[in-house]
């Protein structure tokens, strides 16, 4: 398959969504995004990668984060399903609602309250952003990326949801690093700055069954698996089943307007476009990945 120019016609295709929907403007640094930008880069398990458009511009990859975040923590052990459940919330990506009934223990991983979870267990085993960041680096070979400075600052004064999530859960002992601690590094690793190039390789190991692009192993087969079972049913919050009804892959979304999904045995694709949808997804992005699962055939279903 030649995938450049199945990306060039993607993007043609997609060309009316570009612009739709509006970006992110509860954290003031992502409203300033020029909602027309779209890129996509495809990140083959052989090591070629694709790209079109925008595709070599950084970009906040907010809570696209967390699937790293995940694989990270999973690396150390199991421990963190403990803490944390495998179900689709249903409900907004911040929301407090279900937190009081299911005894602080968050829906998922991908939800806010989960990621938050996830990150203070990472935190346990030392600097959890700064071993995000060694990791994106190595992977995607690009030892630029770094936090957006201005996007953190914006995003740390404007944190009292997350803020709210983190101490109603430490009051059921489900936070256990000092709460000021856990935003600051969840803060710095939603700010991260990384083109849709540099996701894609750094996500392409769960196309490849744990399998790093050194050939090192991060995780197990069963763990990788596992994370792509939970982007599928929990990735791109209470819109996982539209997600999977329209692209049928694993998938992870974050209101910067990239969506990183994956194709087992294949390749890592990523796509960013600022305009969000209601839920928090990218209308252009969705679009794309639509197309891209339409015309190859790479659907898990
Ligand atoms: N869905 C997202 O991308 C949300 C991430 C954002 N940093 C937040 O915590 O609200």
């Amino acid at each position: 398959m030649d995938l450049a120019a199945l990306l060039d016609r993607i993007a043609d295709d997609v060309t009316p969504e570009i612009g739709r929907g509006a970006v992110a403007d509860y954290i003031p640094a992502l409203a300033q995004a020029d909602p027309h930008r779209f890129g996509m880069a495809v990140a083959e398990v052989d090591g070629s990668l694709h790209g079109v458009g925008d595709w070599r511009q950084p970009f906040s990859i907010q809570s696209m984060s967390k699937v790293f975040t995940l694989a990270l923590t999973l690396a150390h052990g199991d421990d963190v399903w403990t803490r944390v459940g495998r179900e689709p919330s249903g409900n907004p990506f911040n929301s407090l609602v279900q937190l009081e009934n299911e005894d602080g223990i968050p829906r998922n991983p991908f939800i806010n309250a989960g990621a938050l979870v996830v990150t203070d267990e990472l935190a346990s085993h030392g600097d959890a952003a700064g071993a995000l960041l060694t990791f994106l680096r190595e992977e995607s070979g690009n030892p630029g990326i770094g936090v957006d400075a201005e996007v953190a600052t914006s995003e740390a004064g404007h944190a009292d949801r997350n803020r709210a999530l983190a101490y109603f859960m430490a009051s059921y002992g489900n936070i256990r690093n000092p709460v000021p601690d856990v935003l600051a590094q969840y803060v710095r690793q939603c700010s991260i700055a990384m083109s849709c190039a540099d996701v894609a390789r750094s996500a392409v190991f769960l196309a490849r069954h744990g399998l790093r692009n050194d050939g090192t192993r991060l995780l197990g087969l069963s763990a990788a698996k596992r994370i792509n079972a939970v982007m599928l049913t929990c990735g791109t919050y209470d819109a996982a089943g539209e997600f999977a009804y329209r692209v049928g892959l694993p998938g992870k979304s974050g209101v910067g307007g990239g969506i990183v999904a994956i194709v087992p045995g294949r390749c890592a694709v990523c796509v960013w476009s600022p305009g969000l949808d209601a839920r928090g997804n990218s209308v252009a992005g969705v679009a794309a990945l639509d197309r891209f699962t339409t015309l190859t055939g790479w659907s898990i279903f």
